[in-house]
């Protein structure tokens, strides 16, 4: 029949137990029981109403009193010593389909797993046949990693409030749990800053290529803010400093050591822009946009960027970051950075994200020993920014190209010389936006690549196969044709 088997789920699952004959059959009278008195649990139990119910033309009532025959029972009553914090356990029968967690998280993820269980068509937006049949057995699944993170940048290019909740909703049905912002850059400053709104009035005002640009005011800010938290996704904002500040230098001539303000620049060269650093009004703004980009995110951590700053000596950065790393304390927020801040020995709490191209780092290693926990973004592995291979028409190539199975084939536990498993928080698949410019190139770009850094931030290390993780993706395109989403048709697949 046309079920799918238990084990074709990206992410791949802890453990899983597939029991042949019977199925669980999701029918019109099928009702989602949460517990009673959980509002978080009954979110997630309207996050599956409204994936499902488009393609089935199902209602799935939300009952709290007891569960009926061929319900999807969601419960938050899952052991914490067998699932963590954020697993789940699905037991699937033939009239009861139940999610047990510790946390609501883990019920969001164990609907994820069922939305992949269903046929494709169940991803559909428009009303389908059924039947929708699920494979009885149990799914027992928990992340390895607390961080899977996704990174868009929407400096180079601008993304709309609208594009940036389809990516949202993209990541989700991976287990990604973060969304990396980068909103500043030399191209263009993309939040609203009430105390200097010349940031984005001005510094706004294009992008890469010279187009309009744009940016998010606050009411948008926390709209996206909104959406992504109720997919089980934390925003992290960058504001990119002391280097990459071409946009704010443009829009402050007082910014500038020499009372200048550059043009705006539409180009795509790095490293050539730099913050006053000996001026006190420097240090006024960066405590004002903390400060505000702070107030604006729920999220620990607050990324202040750091890369590239080759237009600040190497003192003048090591001051800067002196100055500006307690501003981030001040603030509430814990500070994340490109793995060179690490040289200026940050707080014990930051978190150093890597983008090296190597296996071994001193200043990661330092770090690491320092007691900062490490997020992986080797560039030549998780930048989902370059090239496929050399025909590919986007994308940049200076750290690839990249294949789907080089994004797929290595082992963040194990990947950096001196740093211990047990310092990485996670990895993070990086979307610089160059040469990208609306959401088909987002997809082009991300599918498959964004799934597989995905798997290898959930799944256990003996889980990690490519010859396995090929195939599922291969079964993952009919529901990317049903979502719409213009993926990479890599000849690394066997695309069905
Ligand atoms: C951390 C980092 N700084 C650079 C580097 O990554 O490469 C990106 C393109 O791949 C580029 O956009 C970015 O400004």
């Amino acid at each position: 029949g046309n079920t799918v088997s238990l084990h074709d789920v990206i992410p791949a699952p802890t453990s899983v137990r597939e029991e042949s004959g019977k199925k669980f059959h999701i029918r019109w009278n099928t009702g989602i029981h949460t517990p009673a008195g959980s509002p978080e649990a009954e979110e997630v139990a309207h996050h599956l109403q409204r994936q499902l119910r488009p393609s089935t033309g199902y209602g799935f009532l939300i009952n709290r009193d007891q569960p009926g025959s061929n319900d999807i029972v969601l419960r938050l009553d899952g052991s914490r010593d067998r699932l963590g914090d954020s697993g789940y356990r699905m037991d699937i029968e033939r009239d009861r389909l139940t999610i047990h967690a510790t946390a609501p998280d883990g019920l969001f993820y164990g609907v994820q797993t069922l939305r992949q269980l269903l046929p494709a068509k169940a991803e559909s937006d428009s009303p389908r046949h059924g039947p929708w049949k699920v494979r009885t057995g149990e799914i027992v699944d928990k992340p390895r990693f607390e961080r899977r993170s996704a990174m868009l940048d929407v400096a180079r290019h601008f993304f709309e409030v609208g594009q940036v909740k389809t990516y949202i909703d993209q990541l989700a049905q991976y287990k990604i749990n973060y969304l990396h912002m980068h909103l500043s850059d030399d191209q263009g400053w993309r939040i609203q800053i009430d105390s200097w709104p010349r940031l984005t009035t001005h510094g706004g005002s294009t992008e890469v290529g010279g187009g309009e640009g744009g940016y998010y005011t606050k009411r948008e800010f926390a709209e996206i803010v909104r959406y992504a938290s109720a997919r089980n996704i934390t925003i992290v904002p960058e504001i990119d400093m002391p280097g990459h500040t071409n946009a704010a230098l443009a829009s402050y001539a007082e910014l500038n050591c020499d009372g200048k303000a550059p043009e705006l620049y539409t180009g795509i060269e790095v490293g050539f822009s730099s913050l006053c650093i000996d001026k006190d009004i420097t240090y006024r703004f960066v405590d004002d946009v903390i400060r505000e980009v702070a107030a604006m995110t729920p999220g620990e951590y607050l990324h202040i960027g750091g890369d590239e700053a080759h237009a600040t000596t190497d003192e003048d950065y090591r001051k800067f970051m002196s100055k500006v790393l307690p501003l981030v304390e001040k603030h509430g927020k814990t500070a994340l950075g490109w793995h060179e801040y690490a040289k200026t020995d940050p707080p014990e709490s930051a978190m150093v994200q890597y983008w090296g191209t190597t296996n071994s780092n001193a200043e990661v290693a330092e770090a690491a020993a320092r007691g900062n926990d490490i997020l992986l973004s080797p560039a030549h592995k998780s930048y989902v920014d370059q090239k496929y291979n050399e025909d590919t028409e986007l994308g940049l190539d200076w750290a690839g190209p990249t294949t789907v199975r080089e994004a797929y084939d290595w082992n963040p536990g194990s990947f950096m010389e001196s740093v211990p498993e047990s310092s990485i928080a996670g990895v993070e698949a990086a979307l610089w936006s160059e040469t990208v410019t609306n959401s088909d190139e987002i997809e082009f770009l991300a599918f498959p690549r964004m799934p597989a850094i995905a798997e290898l931030g959930w799944s256990a290390s003996d889980k990690l196969d490519w010859s396995s993780f090929r195939q599922r993706v291969a079964d993952q395109a009919p529901r990317w044709e049903e979502q719409g989403i213009d993926f990479y048709r890599s000849e690394q697949i066997p695309w069905p």
